[in-house]
């Protein structure tokens, strides 16, 4: 007959030895030797495990049955099929609470060490006792121990017999029990309860709050999990904790171990089993008090942040703002001043973060010796009118076909280069026009020295000749007047001198200050005579810096190229930039990997004046953006990415431009006492008539300055003109273009739009004069083209359209627009999609309109539509 051991089969079953004898003996197998069980006496043992049901309390079975069929190719060609079935089956068993693998029976295990513990007090004892008890080939030592400090002789006797009557030298722990009861014990019990519900109480507390601890960072299972515990000792905890990566958990659980200074092992084992009881709880515990918290706030803030800030919901803010006379909504920013009070009205303290001191921080510790001061080579801007030579002028002075090279032979992109002119450097820019020079004007950035204004001899002065003058003049930069093509037959120089009286450029020989040179940019004539007017013009401007020290400078151009990543042509005004310098760029910062000079050459250094590329920065910046060196990199990164929040911010806010709305109340505040125009009109007639009843305007109070004016529409560097000076834009019977229409939306500008002069007149004195009057606004909606024109027996011409900007509604006011002059202002008589009438039509659509009382329509005709918007302006 089969025999299984019992030790084996204690394994298989996951119980004790001692406790598989008990069953046995239950389960009525009664034999003198325990080591061995038959097969048939298994079988007996097994049934009663089923009817006791004693193994799935404590246990969880899971079981899987998959199946497959497997096809396999046979000799002859045929398939067969395969079944297969797989069967898993595992059983998971809840480890006891405690001390499980005792050779001990519950009751009076728990009853001993409870004892134990009180007697000897010591925890070296009791992991002594917890490692013996754990082991029964060590009973006799665990017994030794509990001998040596209770010293019951009774109990030893007893325990000794019943250990040989069991034949397998286990304990019979009740009678152990009843003679410490009897004996010596029953006294101390009494004190142990007490001291029992003291640590309970401890426990609970302890749970309690790990509970509220735990519950932010882990989840209800992962809480269970850690409350959980299995293995007794502190260090396991810790673990756990560390695992939860919740420091402040660890903290308080440190805290709170040092503060009781493990004076009992027992402690930390019976708040183990509290947890265990209450593993399938969270116990969220609401806080009691009110806490008051240190919150820092920046300038602005929503009131959902600052609820975030300090803990509270954003309608208790909501609430407390609307006792205090404020109604207000969760995303509505609340400035400094407004968040400090209704923070501290709710008790937290309140720390107004200082918004530059990050930057003023970075800015202590540059290295700024202005010891070596020294004469720097002028920086020259070529303006003019297109094809007046520019680029030929540039080509020819550094002896290179840049000309030839350009798409379409139009100068596509700002180039910067240095010459050498009788061992004295200049340094040239070469724009594609005058936007660039506003742009970086209106970001601050006042950076050429002298302009030299190309005029073709054969041409004369035209309108871009204009504007650059006044974009020269507006920025207080000298003019150096450059009359190309002199070579060409039909070059008349003394006609563009006289034509440049009108704006106030007059040669010297004629008392003026300006230097006028002709020039050839074809055959070189004259032009060496040019160079030494810029040399003796920046004589005269006496242009020093200092060379040592940190340096700084201006972005000129910026792009992205795909291998080297960022890169930005610079200029630098002061210091010495050097290879591996840490710089502040505008929105960026970096390590500069590489410095090249206009030549592509790699060079270690840039002294101020020279344009040189820069590689290493962290992102494209803008042209006009500053560039610093500073002296630590991972502040120069903070300071980046606080200016990137801070743009973030401000494109969010939006703050408003210059308007003529509020030009009043500006004259009051600030004594501003001139207003800036930049006037465009469609006809040179209406322009001089308005210019001039315009300057009429000024008085004491306030001075009128037309600081641009032009024919036709309403241009990008009209736009980033008006920025740059702070000025209104007018347009009359014109509109602004696409791009322009992009900035004075980006940076909202105040563009005004008449088709009646005396309007014009009115609003402008009234605005001077701070009268309270009703103002009228366009706003554009929609732009469409004509494109075919039909007759229409019902409405007369009808327009067949297309939608190029925006949407065109039925009932807004319209402008037929023709070579960009206003022909007519009225309404729509009717919008169709289709033969079917619809009440809008958006961009990219055709559609047919008819135009009430108008019939004189013709292709390629504009329709702009628009609505008339009121603006009060200030009261006097
Ligand atoms: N005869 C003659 N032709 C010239 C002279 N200077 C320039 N040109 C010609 O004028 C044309 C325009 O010259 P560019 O140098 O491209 O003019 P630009 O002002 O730079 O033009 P954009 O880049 O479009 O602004 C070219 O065909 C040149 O060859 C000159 O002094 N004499």
């Amino acid at each position: 007959m089969m025999e299984i051991d019992i030790n084996i089969l204690s394994k298989e079953m996951n119980i004790s030895v001692e406790k598989l004898v008990q069953k046995c003996v239950k389960a009525g197998i009664i034999k003198d030797n325990y080591n061995f069980l038959t097969k048939n006496e298994k079988k007996i043992l097994e049934k009663y495990f089923k009817n006791t049901n004693h193994v799935l309390k404590n246990t969880l079975t899971l079981k899987r049955k998959t199946r497959s069929t497997l096809n396999i190719s046979n000799m002859g060609g045929k398939n067969k099929c395969v079944y297969v079935e797989i069967r898993k089956h595992k059983t998971y068993t809840k480890p006891k609470e405690g001390i499980n693998n005792s050779t001990l029976d519950d009751v009076s295990y728990n009853s001993i060490k409870n004892e134990y513990e009180l007697l000897s007090n010591s925890e070296q004892k009791i992991s002594h006792f917890h490692h013996s008890a754990k082991n029964v080939s060590k009973k006799n030592d665990t017994l030794n121990n509990i001998k040596k400090d209770v010293n019951v002789n009774n109990a030893e006797k007893k325990v000794n017999s019943i250990f040989q009557n069991i034949g397998c030298n286990n304990v019979s722990s009740k009678k152990i029990e009843l003679q410490y009861n009897e004996n010596v014990l029953s006294p101390i019990l009494k004190e142990t309860k007490k001291n029992k519900d003291k640590k309970n109480n401890w426990s609970k507390d302890l749970i309690r709050k790990k509970s509220r601890n735990v519950s932010n960072t882990i989840s209800a299972r992962n809480f269970n999990r850690y409350t959980g515990i299995k293995d007794n000792n502190r260090l396991h905890h810790q673990k756990k904790i560390k695992n939860t990566n919740n420091r402040n958990n660890k903290t308080y659980l440190d805290k709170k171990f040092n503060h009781e200074n493990y004076k009992s092992f027992s402690n930390l084992e019976k708040s183990n089993k509290v947890c265990q009881n209450s593993t399938l709880q969270q116990i969220f515990m609401k806080p009691s008090c009110v806490i008051n918290r240190d919150i820092t706030i920046n300038n602005v803030i929503t009131v959902c942040e600052l609820a975030n800030k300090m803990a509270v919901k954003s309608s208790e803010i909501i609430k407390k703002m609307m006792k205090l006379g404020y109604i207000v909504t969760i995303n509505q920013s609340l400035d400094k001043d407004m968040a400090q009070l209704v923070a501290e009205e709710m008790g937290h303290k309140v720390t107004i973060y200082h918004e530059d001191k990050l930057e003023q921080d970075i800015m202590k510790n540059r290295d700024i010796s202005n010891e070596r001061v020294q004469i720097r080579p002028p920086i020259v801007a070529i303006m003019g009118h297109v094809d007046h030579g520019k680029t030929s002028l540039l080509d020819y002075i550094r002896l290179t076909k840049i000309a030839s090279q350009e798409a379409g032979g139009i100068t596509q992109h700002i180039g910067a280069y240095h010459i050498e002119v009788r061992k004295k450097i200049i340094t040239f820019l070469d724009t594609p026009g005058h936007a660039a020079f506003t742009a970086m004007r209106s970001r601050g950035a006042q950076i050429t020295d002298i302009v030299v204004l190309v005029v073709a001899s054969d041409d004369g002065v035209k309108p871009q000749t204009i504007e650059a003058i006044q974009h020269a003049q507006a920025a207080s930069v000298p003019i150096l007047v450059a009359i190309n093509k002199i070579d060409k037959p039909n070059s008349e120089p003394e006609k563009v001198k006289n034509e440049l009286i009108k704006y106030n450029i007059l040669p010297e020989e004629w008392g003026g200050d300006n230097i006028f040179v002709n020039i050839s940019a074809k055959t070189g004539e004259g032009i060496d005579n040019l160079l030494k007017s810029i040399l003796l013009q920046s004589e005269m401007l006496e242009l020093k810096t200092t060379i040592s020290g940190m340096a700084t400078g201006l972005v000129i151009e910026s792009f992205l190229d795909k291998g080297k990543g960022p890169i930005a042509t610079i200029l630098i005004q002061e210091g010495t930039l050097k290879k591996g310098d840490i710089v502040l760029c505008g929105l960026e910062y970096g390590k500069i990997r590489a410095i090249k000079n206009s030549l592509g050459k790699e060079v270690q250094f840039a002294s101020p004046s020279i344009p040189v590329e820069i590689l290493g920065l962290s992102g494209i910046p803008i042209a006009g953006d500053k560039v610093v060196v500073v002296g630590d990199e991972k502040k120069a990164k903070e300071v980046s990415i606080y200016r990137q929040m801070k743009f973030r911010e401000k494109k969010l806010t939006k703050k408003s431009s210059f308007k003529l709305s509020n030009i009043f109340e500006k004259i009051k505040k600030d004594k501003i006492l001139e207003l800036n125009i930049v006037l465009k009109s469609d006809v040179q007639g209406s322009l001089e008539a308005i210019s001039d009843s315009l300057n009429k305007l000024s008085d004491s109070n306030a001075k009128v300055n037309i600081i641009g004016k032009g024919v036709g529409n309403v241009t990008e560097t009209d736009a980033y003109f008006a920025f740059a000076s702070k000025a209104i834009i007018i347009g009359f019977n014109v509109k602004a273009d696409f791009s322009a229409q992009r900035i004075i939306e980006s940076e909202n500008l105040d563009f005004r739009h008449y088709s009646v002069i005396y309007h014009i007149i009115d609003e402008i004195k009234r605005s001077i004069h701070g009268m309270r009057s009703p103002t009228y606004k366009q706003e554009i909606i929609g732009l469409a083209e004509v494109r075919n024109v039909f007759k229409s027996p019902n409405f007369g011409s009808v327009a067949g359209c297309m939608v190029i900007e925006g949407i065109v509604r039925r009932h807004d006011l319209i402008k037929i627009l023709r070579k960009n002059k206003v022909i007519y202002e009225g309404r729509l008589e009717s919008l169709k999609r289709f033969k079917e009438d619809t009440s809008e039509v958006r961009n990219g659509v055709e559609c047919g309109i008819g135009i009430k009382n108008y019939s004189d329509i013709c292709v390629s005709d504009l329709i702009e539509t628009f609505r008339s918007l009121e603006i009060k302006t200030t009261s006097q």
